[in-house]
């Protein structure tokens, strides 16, 4: 199993403090061991907070790459694009002068755009300082979507980055074609941060650590890993 470290607040702006300055701390650290931080970053809600707090914060930012953890195959003009979340978040002020490492090229489909998303993730520092995950409901986390096209690919591969077509849900919405780290990549972190907001989201978090069938929860895989260190931080 996992390391699992579970931190619970009381509310969001707790859960912020903690995760910004942790996430401050290992970049810091990140650049005075390697010369640069690897951070890997998710959307959601969850993390937009420590996303914006960091970017006012005067870091070595020249030295931090920020990639993305999964992603639609959309173009980033699109509202449902999480690169275009991280650069309205994360990668402003300060931020601003990070390394971004997009995810999405422009190859038609996300299998296509595979091999040069894989040659752009093999550049970066490994272990990674950092990689950020949320969860759904559903049991996904990063674009590890129970039953989808690619998933096995996703938890078994070697490789850093694998293509995914999810099953169509109220979860993934109509786009469902998207790019995600793999479960090798996800363990090749330093530390895991799992998001978990809400009380439905928690119970879905229990019944994942507690086992059984990861295709029908992905996250499963996550938890159960022999040697990922996972810091779970929830609030209600
Ligand atoms: O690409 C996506 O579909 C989202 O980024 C998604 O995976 C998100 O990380 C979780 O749904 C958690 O969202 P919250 O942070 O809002 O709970």
């Amino acid at each position: 199993m996992a390391t699992i470290t579970e931190k619970f607040f009381a509310n969001k702006d707790e859960l912020t403090a903690e995760l910004s300055s942790c996430l401050e701390q290992r970049l810091v650290d990140g650049i005075a061991d390697d010369g640069r931080a690897v951070l890997m970053v998710s959307g959601g809600s969850s993390p937009a907070p420590a996303y914006k707090h960091l970017s006012n914060l005067p870091l070595d930012w020249a030295n931090i790459d920020v990639a993305m953890v999964d992603e639609r195959w959309v173009d980033v003009g699109h509202e449902k694009s999480n690169e275009a979340f991280i650069k309205s978040t994360l990668l402003q002020n300060h931020g601003a002068a990070a390394n971004f490492i997009t995810m999405k090229n422009t190859a038609a489909t996300a299998e296509q755009g595979t091999d040069e998303c894989e040659a752009a993730y093999q550049q970066l520092k490994r272990p990674f300082d950092v990689t950020i995950l949320g969860m759904g409901p559903d049991g996904h986390t990063a674009s590890l979507f129970p039953h989808a096209e690619g998933l096995e690919q996703g938890l078994n591969s070697t490789d850093l980055v694998s293509a995914i077509n999810a099953v169509e849900s109220d979860v993934t919405g109509k786009i469902t074609e998207r790019m995600t780290l793999t479960l090798a990549a996800i363990a090749d972190s330093k530390v895991v941060k799992l998001l978990i907001s809400g009380e439905e989201k928690l119970a879905v978090y229990k019944l994942a650590k507690a086992g059984g069938d990861v295709a029908d929860m992905p996250l499963r895989a996550v938890l159960n890993h022999p040697n990922i260190n996972i810091e779970v931080y929830w609030a209600p």
